[in-house]
């Protein structure tokens, strides 16, 4: 069982979200490096505090372009954090002092019943730190003091912060689960397609302990496999309020994206690809996910034996970068094909995390380069010394070489063509990181 505790960081912007949420950071952090052109805030995080785990969410990380819109930003995140987090931080600038947005926020965060804790930061020398008493005012109990840029009150925060967890919380990591998404626009099917998923006969669904009326992942056994579908309180409940702030329903998408394994992206078959579907294709992608086209309503088109594989160029023509992602074409009214859904989410999950041995992976890199030779530049040539898979979830390939220089965008291509063709990595985004290594004589 995996019902991990959930935290999440809100405030003002330049607060120090970001700041805090970087120190907090542990090891196993989702966001890997971003595509070029598109750059975002790490939003989840995997936390370790004296053995426990959690999750922690940065809820901001859009860019407001005026007052009115911090604020309206400022309450999509109170509510996103009201609605899926079991404790919320709320950051406040010890320097800058309290601002009406900050009585806002608080107002809302007091009428919430889950432990708030208000993190006065900014706070970097002692001599500020009656700073903190203004903030009293805002109701939401004892103000601690943090300097997130001095790394300073953080494991008092953190003590804090694991003394809130509500009973029946699972703070250990549990490997085997797949975390996996469910995202897609409004009436795309995604609360049928998780009905009829939850509804298979062989599937146990046990309510996560303690906190079931308002869980937001459900949990699920199939055979020996555990599963845990993220943030579906969303999609259960239908809460159209949320549906109504088009960049919150984006918000709330890709935490849900961050925090799993394999995401599903729902299209409408009748409505085609939508600007919100390329979005969270783009952040899964770039977070290093497994991805699944899960085309749905496909009893509504009609059909001639042309009709699969143009809508299947269609994706392919609007997703040039994930070629890898399988594309499924069901029905969640007749059944069609429904029950490749989980299947195909176990495979691309075995993809995703697996590792292949480097001799085997040399030989393939051997035979590339000799197949089509390195680049060269000036006389010297790109050189190959080896490579390795240094991580999984994503599959993480390093390659040493001679000189980043002589590296070519083609080349790269060609080589983790290579590496896909031989070893499949089906449904998987991966990482290829091209190192320098001295090798001379
Ligand atoms: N003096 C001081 N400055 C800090 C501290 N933490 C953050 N800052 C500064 O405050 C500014 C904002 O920090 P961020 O972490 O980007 O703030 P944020 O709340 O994430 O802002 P948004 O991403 O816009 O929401 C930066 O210039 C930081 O260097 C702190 O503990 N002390
Ligand atoms: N014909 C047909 N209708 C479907 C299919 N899947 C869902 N629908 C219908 O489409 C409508 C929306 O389905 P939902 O499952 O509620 O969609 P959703 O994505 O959860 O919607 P939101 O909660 O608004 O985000 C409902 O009327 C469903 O009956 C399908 O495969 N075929």
């Amino acid at each position: 069982m995996d019902n991990r505790p959930i935290v999440a960081v809100v405030g003002r912007p330049n607060v120090g979200k970001s700041t805090l949420f970087n120190k907090l950071a542990g090891k196993r952090i989702s966001i890997v490096e971003d595509t070029p052109g598109v750059t975002r805030d790490r939003i989840f995080t995997e936390v370790e505090w004296l053995n426990k785990y959690f999750t922690l969410i940065d809820t901001g990380g859009i860019e407001p372009e005026n007052d009115d819109i911090i604020l309206t930003q400022m309450r999509n995140q109170a509510m996103l954090a009201m609605d899926m987090a079991h404790v919320i931080v709320f950051v406040v600038d010890g320097k800058g002092g309290i601002t009406s947005a900050d009585r806002e926020v608080g107002l809302m965060l007091r009428k919430t019943n889950k432990p708030v804790i208000l993190a006065v930061n900014k706070i970097d020398n002692i001599n500020l730190e009656d700073n903190i008493y203004d903030f009293y005012e805002l109701g939401l109990g004892q103000p601690h003091p943090i300097s997130s840029a001095n790394a300073m009150g953080l494991g008092d925060l953190l003590d804090e912060i694991v003394e809130n967890f509500p009973e029946g919380l699972n703070t250990e990591y549990n490997e085997d689960i797949i975390r996996v998404a469910i995202t897609g626009k409004p009436n795309a099917g995604k609360s049928s397609i998780l009905n009829k998923i939850l509804g298979e006969e062989r599937v146990i669904v046990s309510p996560i302990a303690g906190t079931t009326r308002d869980a937001v992942d459900t949990y699920f056994e199939k055979g020996d496999q555990q599963y845990l579908l993220i943030d579906t309180a969303g999609i259960r409940r239908k809460s159209k309020v949320y549906e109504r702030v088009e960049k919150f329903s984006v918000l709330r998408a890709m935490s849900a994206v961050s925090r799993a394994d394999v995401v599903l992206i729902v299209i409408d078959a009748t409505e085609g690809v939508t600007e919100q579907d390329t979005k969270v294709a783009g952040i899964a992608h770039d977070e290093g996910k497994a991805c699944i086209f899960v085309v749905n309503k496909w009893d509504l088109i009609e059909k001639d034996n042309k009709t699969l594989g143009n809508y299947t160029n269609e994706i392919r023509d609007m997703f040039p970068f994930m070629n890898y992602a399988p594309i499924l074409f069901v029905s969640a009214v007749t059944n069609q094909r429904m029950s490749k859904i989980l299947d195909t989410v176990d495979k691309v999950a075995e993809e995703h995390s697996k590792r292949v041995s480097t001799s085997q992976l040399n030989d393939v890199i051997g035979e590339a380069v000799m197949l089509n030779q390195p680049p060269s530049d000036k006389g010297k040539r790109l050189k190959i010394y080896y490579g390795a898979q240094t991580g999984t979830k994503p599959p993480k390939i390093t390659l040493y070489i001679n000189s980043k220089d002589l590296t070519h965008f083609s080349y790269q291509r060609y080589l983790e063509n290579k590496i896909r063709e031989n070893f499949g990595f089906e449904g998987t985004s991966m990482q290829f990181e091209y190192r320098e290594k001295d090798r001379k004589r």
